[in-house]
């Protein structure tokens, strides 16, 4: 087996990808594993794709990653006021890609800035991805959230890839060698799901909301994103990528 070192969130989505390897895997949050792969602590990463962008890191392995086609259930803002009139938002520190998605819905679609605040100050509404937003939904079933994935589907007509497997631009290991071991470990995880999952609810959210595949349609919602983040001039040119 390589030893490579193979970064990966600690969120139950991400466990079928890293199925039977988990011992070997690196955890950090979405905004850990980009810093760790940008020090080269890392070989690959399943990375935000918004850091990537920024990053203008380009290799991803091709076919897999962390998507949505339409609503996410991980991926929330709390509104205490309609999404347009939204004017500062509490982040998740841990996220990269969802805090910037929300910028690009309500700066792109909506045409309205916003400001993301801490946690000591208050906010129009707060963002919640991974774990924490499933934990949040089932202890306050009565609260109404906004799925970003859902409203990402209902503006653009696509998919959103919240995270990819990113190589280091370092790495010193071949990339066809980790795309070999981490699409064995997709396989095997995808069957394995039923296991994975501690409940019923578990399950649903591993085989209804997040999806796995990346193919031309994904490819496109990434490009989409990209076209978004230069608009609002969070990234300043489009890049090519590599698909491993
Ligand atoms: C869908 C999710 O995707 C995650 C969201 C990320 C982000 O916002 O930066 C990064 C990695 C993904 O694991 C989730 O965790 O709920």
């Amino acid at each position: 087996m390589i030893n490579a070192r193979i970064g990966c969130v600690p969120y139950l989505n991400a466990r079928p990808l890293i199925y039977g390897i988990e011992k070997q895997v690196i955890y950090g949050s979405p905004v850990e594993l980009s810093l760790m792969l940008k020090k080269g602590e890392l070989d690959v990463a399943l990375c935000p794709v918004g850091a990537s962008l920024i990053e203008k890191w380009s290799f991803f392995i091709d076919g897999m990653g962390i998507v949505a086609d339409g609503d996410v259930y991980s991926v929330i803002l709390v509104p205490k006021k309609p999404l347009e009139l939204i004017r500062t938002v509490t982040i998740d520190p841990e996220s990269r890609s969802s805090v910037l998605l929300l910028r690009v819905i309500l700066e792109c679609f909506y045409g309205k800035k916003i400001r993301f605040v801490s946690y000591d100050e208050p906010a129009d509404g707060f963002l919640l991805i991974g774990d924490k937003a499933i934990n949040y939904r089932k202890s306050h079933p009565e609260h109404p959230v906004i799925d970003l994935g859902g409203v990402w589907k209902k503006l653009t007509g696509l998919p959103f890839v919240f995270a990819l497997w990113t190589f280091s631009p370092v790495g010193k290991w071949s990339r066809e060698e980790i795309k070999e071991l981490l699409t064995k470990t997709k396989e095997k995880g995808l069957s394995a799901r039923e296991k994975i999952a501690l409940d019923s609810h578990q399950l649903h959210y591993l085989t209804h909301y997040i999806r796995y595949e990346v193919g031309e349609k994904e490819k496109m919602g990434i490009e989409e994103f990209l076209k978004n983040l230069i608009k609002i001039e969070i990234i300043d040119r489009s890049f090519p990528f590599y698909w491993v």
